[in-house]
């Protein structure tokens, strides 16, 4: 559920038209909602009451700060996979206990910063990495808080391009070395080995292939406790789906379920690190039609958002539903266009003979579900200023990112004293 609803008339951002928005900010740029964000991050929260969860929240689908302080003030977590996005986390309010951090290339000025910020721990996923995580550490007379990330070598039946539990994927340690690199890390100087890590994917729909990784990750455990290791967290990672289309991902209350049964029993604290969940459905990209051409196959509506400001239809074929801001167009005739962007690559394409109302220059379209890795995935590519984003609350709104200028784009470039004159 979502708080982009239509009211008088044409498309609101909870009490806010995206039009009256338009007006002031231009087009295009990104609306979130602060009820939808508190509503996601509540209701997966929720499915955890009474269990020991510590959800941190996944920073790289939006890490607007004004998006992060709104999950920190509900007491979300955080995990970040730079130090950009530790930054950003501890700037916007997240507690360090409660940050983790994840992904395959940290560097040791990263894991300084980190240690230096007493983070709940890292999520190591190779043994190149714990072994530079303990050089750094040692060196700091500190101890790291580590799990490793575990590879399952389960499809996640999700699309190649954000699958990552496959053994083919560069994610996670090997699952057959996992107990050799347990033990050699338990005689490591500055790490303490705290549990297990797995995150298979991103947008799954079917809970499956949870099932089979957080079971395998379970019998883990108490492998792993056999062998002599003080295991007291799991971090299940995040990826659950959300509605684009017509296919209903579960609820987290199954998710929660299915999570439970395999982990609950085992006493330790349970990590979760969604993003897309709590921040997808709460966006919009708000775009203008710049043209309507007929041409002989094929009618373009060419907007002035493109792939640089959504790039999820041109990366992953992503789908997103494209409404028209006027109700009466929403319930008007529909006819076959393409919905491009005015980039020149012809994969600059948001949809493909898509049914779509009559719509013609000046109109406004929201493109749903775009709260999640649109924003953060923006480019520049074409000199295009990254798009704008606005946070509605009730009746208010704020812009929490500016549009940039074209002068200070083009600043960023800087002449070599041979071309200068
Ligand atoms: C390690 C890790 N945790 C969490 C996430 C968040 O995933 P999602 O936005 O699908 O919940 C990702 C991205 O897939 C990830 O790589
Ligand atoms: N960027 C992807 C998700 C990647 C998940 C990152 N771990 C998307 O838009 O669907």
């Amino acid at each position: 559920m979502d708080h982009f609803t239509y009211k008088n008339g044409e498309l609101y951002a909870e009490d806010v038209p995206l039009s009256a928005i338009a007006e002031t900010v231009g087009t295009p740029f990104y609306c979130y909602s602060t009820a939808t964000l508190e509503r996601h991050y509540k209701v997966f929260s929720g499915a955890f009451d009474g269990a020991n969860a510590l959800v941190c929240y996944a920073l790289k689908a939006n890490s607007n700060q004004a998006v992060i302080r709104t999950l920190a003030k509900l007491g979300s977590g955080a995990d970040v996979v730079s130090e950009g996005e530790l930054r950003r986390a501890i700037e916007a309010g997240v507690p360090p206990e409660k940050i983790v951090f994840s992904g395959v290339g940290k560097k040791p000025e990263e894991m300084r910063y980190a240690l230096e910020a007493g983070i709940h721990q890292f999520n190591v996923e190779s043994e190149p990495e714990v072994r530079t995580l303990s050089e750094v550490a040692s060196s700091m007379g500190v101890m790291a808080p580590i799990t490793f990330r575990v590879n399952p070598d389960v499809d996640a039946k999700t699309h190649a391009k954000i699958s990552t539990g496959k053994a083919e994927n560069k994610f996670g340690v090997p699952w057959q070395d996992v107990s050799r690199i347990y033990a050699e890390t338990a005689a490591l100087p500055g790490i303490a080995i705290k549990g297990v890590d797995v995150h298979i994917g991103s947008q799954l729909t079917d809970l499956e292939p949870y099932k089979n990784a957080f079971n395998r990750v379970r019998d883990l455990v108490q492998q792993l406790r056999g062998e002599g290791h003080d295991i007291t967290r799991v971090d299940l990672g995040g990826g659950l789906g959300i509605p684009y289309d017509s296919t209903i991902p579960p609820a987290p209350t199954a998710y929660a379920a299915v999570a439970l049964e395999a982990i609950g029993n085992l006493g330790c604290q349970i990590i979760f690190e969604p993003g897309r969940l709590i921040v997808g459905n709460a966006g919009v990209l708000v775009s203008e039609v710049i043209y309507v051409k007929q041409a002989t196959q094929r009618k373009f509506i060419i907007l002035d958002a493109a792939m640089n400001d959504l790039i999820r239809p041109a990366m992953y074929d992503g789908y997103h539903q494209i409404d028209p801001i006027r109700e009466d167009q929403k319930q008007g005739k529909y006819s076959p266009a393409d919905v491009v962007g005015p980039v020149c690559e012809t994969g600059d394409t948001f949809a493909r003979e898509r049914d779509m109302p009559e719509l013609a220059r000046g109109d406004l379209v929201a493109f749903r579900s775009a709260g999640a890795y649109g924003a953060v995935m923006a480019s520049t590519y074409n000199t295009r200023p990254l798009v704008p984003e606005v946070l509605v609350k009730g009746d208010q709104y704020a812009v929490i990112r500016a549009r940039p200028s074209l002068e200070e784009l083009l600043k960023l470039d800087i002449l070599p004293q041979w071309l200068e004159g």
